[in-house]
């Protein structure tokens, strides 16, 4: 089920550099939201702290709280968080030793379920879901890098939904993948947010605008203005993010 996010006052450090600056924000349930802003403003920084994975780099910091719904991430086990804020990367990583099947139902193997055909099912619906089915239903057996590269992308977002979660992150998934894989992506996660919360890194600004239902724009770790996204584009209320959109630097 999809459940909003609630940013209150997130600071981050690689080391002793700071890197995000007092972020308050809100994440709506049901919403596709793009992170936007120039590189090394600190997006990629902000969504791998939405599911606590920027502290799993030696020496990385973060101050302040995120709450799924009511309950502080903080307070669940890590293992917890990462289960229900699903992640997918830039580059496809499926499991590379692995069949398509077992990349699907690992997770799930290991969170205890056994119970082969209940582990099919969870494969094939969310296959299904990212519009994978028809295409690797003959090969489940074979590796998953097989696929082509937008065929492995969409079976990352498969794998991640296996889980069922509530939030799912994307960092940039489409900057490795040609336009149609990039369209097949973007159409996936216009089906997916009724059951879920989006949050999606974008260098692509007309990717956001097309997609994303609020856009965030970050800079030098601050975040300048989120709303409504068709508003920021048309009516941004900070300078600095009309010269963004408008191409003037970044
Ligand atoms: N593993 C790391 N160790 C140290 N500093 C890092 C690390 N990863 C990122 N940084 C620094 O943190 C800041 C924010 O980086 P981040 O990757 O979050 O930005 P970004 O907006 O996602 O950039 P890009 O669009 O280029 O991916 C940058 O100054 C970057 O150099």
């Amino acid at each position: 089920m999809a459940k909003s996010l609630h940013v209150q006052n997130i600071n981050a450090w690689f080391s002793d550099q700071l890197v995000l600056k007092h972020i308050h924000m809100d994440l709506s349930a049901n919403q596709i939201t793009a992170i936007i802003g120039p590189s090394g403003c600190g997006k990629s920084t902000f969504i791998r702290c939405l599911n606590r994975m920027h502290e799993t780099v030696p020496g990385a910091r973060v101050t302040g709280d995120i709450f799924l719904e009511e309950s502080s991430i903080y307070q669940m086990p890590a293992t917890e968080v990462r289960r229900r804020i699903g992640m997918v990367f830039r580059e496809p990583n499926p499991f590379p030793t692995l069949s398509i099947f077992d990349n699907l139902t690992l997770a799930l193997r290991l969170g205890g379920m056994r119970n082969h055909r209940q582990l099919r099912e969870r494969a094939e619906r969310s296959l299904r879901v990212a519009g994978l089915w028809d295409e690797v239903k003959d090969k489940l057996n074979q590796n998953a890098l097989v696929l082509s590269l937008g065929q492995q992308q969409r079976l990352c977002i498969a794998r991640a939904l296996a889980l069922e979660p509530d939030v799912l992150l994307l960092d940039e998934p489409a900057s490795a993948l040609d336009p149609v894989s990039t369209l097949q992506i973007e159409e996936l996660m216009e089906q997916i947010k009724k059951d879920l919360t989006i949050v999606i890194v974008t260098h692509n600004l007309q990717q956001a605008a097309r997609i994303a239902d609020t856009t965030a724009f970050f800079l030098d770790g601050e975040l300048v203005e989120w709303g409504d996204t068709s508003l920021l584009f048309t009516k941004p209320s900070d300078r600095r993010t009309e010269d963004y959109i408008a191409g003037r630097f970044g």
